[in-house]
C-alpha cells in the first residue's frame, strides 16, 4: 500500500492541450513519471495540435473557484505550478485562490506564447501576472522571450541572462530560472538565481529535434513534483533539469509539427537499487 506521504500530491493550474503534448497534459505525465500524484485546475481549454493552436477558451471564473475548492477539500497539495492562464481575469482568480488556500511551494511558469506563435496570455494578463501572481511564487521560470519582457531588456549573452534574472528577482520573486532553450549554440545554459544571491548555471547538450513541444511545462512540472516530495528547491531544480535532459534525448516523432516529449521514458535509478539517486 502506498500512501500520500510516499506518493505526495502536486497541483497543476494550467490550460489543456488537445494535442496532448504541452499544458496540463505534459504536467500530469511529468508528475506521474516523477512519482508525484497530480490534481488539476483547468484554467482554459485549447484546441491545439503539434502544428499550432486553433482555439483558446478560458474557463469560467466560478468554475476555477469550484475546482480549487474540490481539490483543496480532499488533497494535501504539497506543491503547485501554474501554466497558461490566458488573461487578466484568470490570473487574478488563480492568485486569489493561491492566497485563500495559502498554497506554498508555488512554481509560476509565465507561459505567454505557444511554440507556433499563438498567444496564451494577453497583455493585461502579463501585467496581472507581474503584479499579483509573481509575488506569491516560490520560483519563476521564464524562457528567454518571457525574461526579456519581464526584465524589460534584450537578452543576447549569458551576462544578459544574469542581469535579467536579477531584474526579475527585484520584481518580488525570491527564485528565478532564466531558461536558455531558445538560445544559440551546441550547449544550452539555464541560469538559476536563488535567494541570498546564489546564482549558478545548468548546462545541457542541445538535442537537435523538432520534438520540443511542452519543454517549459515539463521542466516546471518536474521541479514541482520534487518540491512536493520534500526536496530543497536547489535539489528539485537540479533533478528537474536531469529529468528534462534525459527525456528530450528520446524524442517521439508523432504529429506533423513540433512533436511531443516522451515523458514516461525515464527510470528512476532509485527503483533499480542504484545508489546514485542524486538527480
Ligand atoms: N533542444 C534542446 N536540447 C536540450 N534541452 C533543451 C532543448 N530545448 C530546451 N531544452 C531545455 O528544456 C527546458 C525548457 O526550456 P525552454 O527555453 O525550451 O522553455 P519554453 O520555451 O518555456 O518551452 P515551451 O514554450 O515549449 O513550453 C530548459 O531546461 C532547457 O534547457
Ligand atoms: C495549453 C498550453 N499550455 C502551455 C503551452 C506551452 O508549451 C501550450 N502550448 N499549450
Amino acid at each position: 500500500m502506498i500512501d500520500a506521504n510516499q506518493y505526495p500530491t502536486g497541483l497543476t493550474i494550467a490550460g489543456s492541450d488537445s494535442g496532448g503534448g504541452a499544458g496540463m497534459q505534459a504536467d500530469i505525465k511529468t508528475m506521474q513519471a516523477c512519482k508525484t500524484y497530480s490534481a488539476v485546475v483547468v484554467a482554459g481549454l485549447t484546441a491545439q495540435n503539434t502544428l499550432g493552436v486553433q482555439g483558446a477558451y478560458p474557463t469560467d471564473l466560478a468554475v476555477i473557484d469550484q475546482q480549487f475548492a474540490s481539490v483543496m477539500a480532499d488533497f494535501d497539495v504539497r506543491a503547485a505550478k501554474t501554466g497558461a492562464l490566458f488573461d487578466e481575469a484568470r490570473v487574478l482568480q488563480v492568485a486569489k485562490n493561491i492566497r485563500h488556500y495559502q498554497q506554498k511551494n508555488l512554481v509560476v511558469d509565465p507561459v505567454m506564447v505557444a511554440k507556433g506563435g499563438a498567444s496564451l496570455l494577453d497583455s493585461a494578463g502579463i501585467a496581472a501576472l507581474k503584479n499579483h501572481l509573481l509575488p506569491l511564487a516560490t520560483l519563476l521560470t521564464p524562457n528567454l522571450p518571457e525574461a526579456e519582457l519581464l526584465a524589460d531588456m534584450k537578452i543576447s549573452t549569458r551576462d544578459d541572462m544574469v542581469t535579467a534574472g536579477q531584474k526579475i528577482q527585484a520584481l518580488g520573486v525570491p527564485n528565478v530560472i532564466v531558461k536558455g532553450g531558445h538560445g544559440e549554440g551546441a550547449v544550452i545554459y539555464d541560469y538559476v538565481l536563488l535567494e541570498n544571491e546564489v546564482g549558478f548555471w545548468l548546462e545541457g547538450q542541445k538535442v537537435e529535434t523538432s520534438s520540443k513541444h511542452g519543454t517549459g511545462d515539463t521542466l516546471s512540472a518536474a521541479i514541482t513534483s520534487f518540491l512536493a516530495q520534500g526536496d530543497s528547491l536547489r535539489k528539485a531544480i537540479e533533478k528537474g533539469h536531469r529529468y528534462m535532459n534525459a527525456i528530450i534525448g528520446q524524442p517521439l516523432v508523432i504529429g506533423h509539427g513540433h512533436g511531443p516529449l516522451n515523458h514516461g521514458q525515464w527510470s528512476d535509478p532509485a527503483d533499480e537499487g542504484g545508489k546514485d539517486y542524486e538527480f
